[in-house]
């Protein structure tokens, strides 16, 4: 079961200004004033995360002979990045090229999010979703010939920490509900605290008040939160992102009109 502070907040161990720089290393707002030494750290991170557009042949080419899934992360990858998150909509053309691509891949979602939510968004049955960071995964059911219904993959291994979740979502609405900006987000068998909206000098407070709440619950665990395409075996990891992050993808793009390109 896992926790998901937003953006970057990490494990529950750490002191809260740990917490808030991660947030702060990877916020956008931090990257606005660009300075020559900045350039230069871009530059370098583009050349050991090439573009997986450039890479394409390459990508093809180790993929022949191999049988091909495809993981894809919902936000910042097939949707923008906004400030509200029920509203990170995907767009049509992007829905057509994910339908395409089911066609010829198992294709699989796998967020953050709560997997009835990221579905809303979708809306395609042809996929396998994977919610609340894998704690909620359910298979295809379109495309399955008739009387395969009870093959449909349902996997929900952490059901009987529902009730606790919940508790501690509604705790963790109270604590921060004075904090301008501050959302909790209940994803089911996760939760996320997003910083996105609040005043950067509000940061170490907020963390604070979260982390008061994490070591009240050690039995849930507490980790750090966005992940995009995730690098797996001998697979090819893409993340999507404007801004150069640390990332064990090999490759990268910059952002989900890219994504529907590469599909
Ligand atoms: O691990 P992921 O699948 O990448 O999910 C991470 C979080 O995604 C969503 O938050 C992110 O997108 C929001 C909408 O664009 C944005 O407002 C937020 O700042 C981003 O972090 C989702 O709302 C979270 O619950 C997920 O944990």
């Amino acid at each position: 079961m896992l926790q998901n502070l937003e953006t970057n907040a990490a494990a529950g161990a750490r002191p809260n200004n740990c917490w808030v720089e991660s947030i702060r290393a990877s916020s956008p707002t931090h990257m606005k004033s660009i300075t020559p030494s900045l350039l230069e750290e871009k530059r370098a991170w583009i050349i050991r995360h090439p573009s997986a557009l450039d890479m394409f042949h390459e990508i093809t080419e180790a993929s022949k002979g191999k049988q091909i899934v495809m993981f894809l992360d919902y936000d910042g990858t097939l949707s923008p990045i906004v400030e509200n998150p029920d509203r990170a909509f995907m767009s049509g053309k992007m829905r057509r090229a994910v339908r395409q691509l089911a066609k010829y891949f198992p294709t699989a979602i796998v967020t953050g999010r709560c997997r009835d939510k990221v579905y809303d968004f979708v809306k395609l049955a042809e996929l396998y979703y994977a919610g609340s960071h894998g704690m909620d995964i359910k298979g295809p059911t379109k495309g399955l010939k008739y009387n395969q219904k009870s093959k449909v993959v349902n996997f929900q291994p952490a059901s009987e920490f529902l009730p606790l979740i919940d508790k501690v979502y509604k705790v963790l609405v109270e604590k921060t509900k004075s904090t301008p900006g501050a959302r909790v987000e209940n994803n089911k068998f996760c939760i996320s605290v997003h910083f996105r909206c609040v005043d950067e000098k509000k940061w170490n407070d907020l963390a604070q008040k979260v982390k008061e709440v994490v070591n009240e619950y050690p039995q849930l665990n507490w980790r750090q939160g966005r992940m995009i395409l995730r690098k797996r075996g001998q697979g090819f990891g893409i993340l999507v992102s404007k801004f150069p992050k640390k990332t064990s993808a090999s490759y990268s793009l910059r952002e989900p009109d890219e994504a529907r390109i590469i599909f």
